[in-house]
């Protein structure tokens, strides 16, 4: 039985034209698919069918999975045939709005949502990296549930962005078996060059798996300017596959035994001293 998977990482441009955003991403998935026959996953950016920014999220807020985007991305994953982790779309329900990742089966059926769980509020000054000061937290609702999903013969979580940021979830998705961790991503532009790579590495280091980010392409017109350089980095920590800044597609597969090779040579996992770690206090 293969141990591989093909994927695509589509790191598209994002304008104010949701229908045209969504047929944008369709129409690439579509011919990625048909240059590579083998590709089993496409991966999609955070806000991918809309721009990112506190004051866009209302006006573009959708119902999941009854509304365009969901529907866009259930048809396409059962004419390709393929599974889709379906970037971020700002989903509105029961009077609250979210930030949730859909992802779809080859036949079309939504496998899981994934609302983010670490909302992105952060204020950097100006002289660091030009600063940035963005409040999510203001305008959108927490998640509360882990999202792990069957792809094939892997288990995959999910995180949204700033999620990434927080080693408890990563090791919570390795403990529950996961191999790969995927974030889609609009990271700040000020952050990006210290932490992007570093906190994807940090997370494949801690928990030996793989761990994948997929950005919108640069626009540096937009009011929210994301970073860019979707990544594949594998169980070794080692950057496998990066993205530059523009719109840019990445396809590659990639081999599952690279994760048991990592974890037999590195037995970090079962040289914890869980029994140590019990006597912290609890906060
Ligand atoms: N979209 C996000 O969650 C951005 C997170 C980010 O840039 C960070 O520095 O964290």
């Amino acid at each position: 039985m293969t141990n591989k998977l093909t994927l695509a990482l589509l790191q598209l441009p994002v304008g104010n034209d949701v229908a045209a955003n969504v047929r944008r991403a369709v129409s690439a998935v579509t011919q990625l698919k048909a240059d590579n026959p083998k590709l089993q996953l496409a991966i999609l950016p955070e806000s991918f069918n809309a721009p990112y920014g506190q004051e866009h999220f209302p006006k573009f807020a959708e119902a999941v999975p009854q509304g365009a985007t969901c529907t866009a991305l259930s048809q396409l994953a059962l004419k390709l045939g393929i599974y889709i982790i379906g970037g971020s779309i700002v989903e509105r329900d029961a009077g609250k709005m979210y930030n949730t990742c859909t992802v779809w089966g080859p036949d079309g059926k939504l496998l899981a949502k994934h609302r983010k769980i670490h909302l992105f509020t952060m204020k950097i000054e100006p002289e660091n990296a030009g600063g940035v000061e963005f409040d999510e937290a203001a305008v959108l609702s927490a998640g509360s549930d882990l999202t792990v999903v069957q792809i094939g013969q892997q288990k995959v979580g999910i995180g949204i962005c700033h999620d990434k940021r927080f080693e408890e979830l990563a090791r919570i998705y390795r403990n529950m078996g996961c191999t790969m961790i995927v974030y889609p991503s609009a990271f700040c532009i000020c952050q990006g060059p210290m932490h992007w790579e570093l906190l994807q590495r940090a997370r494949a280091t801690d928990n030996q798996l793989y761990v994948v980010t997929c950005s919108p392409a640069r626009d540096n017109m937009s009011g929210y300017v994301a970073y860019g350089h979707s990544m594949i980095v594998n169980p070794w920590a080692q950057v496998q596959r990066e993205a530059g800044e523009g719109c840019e597609f990445i396809v590659e597969e990639i081999d599952f035994d690279v994760v048991e090779q990592v974890r037999r040579q590195i037995p970090i996992f079962k040289q914890r001293r869980t029994d140590v770690y019990a006597k912290a206090p609890k906060l």
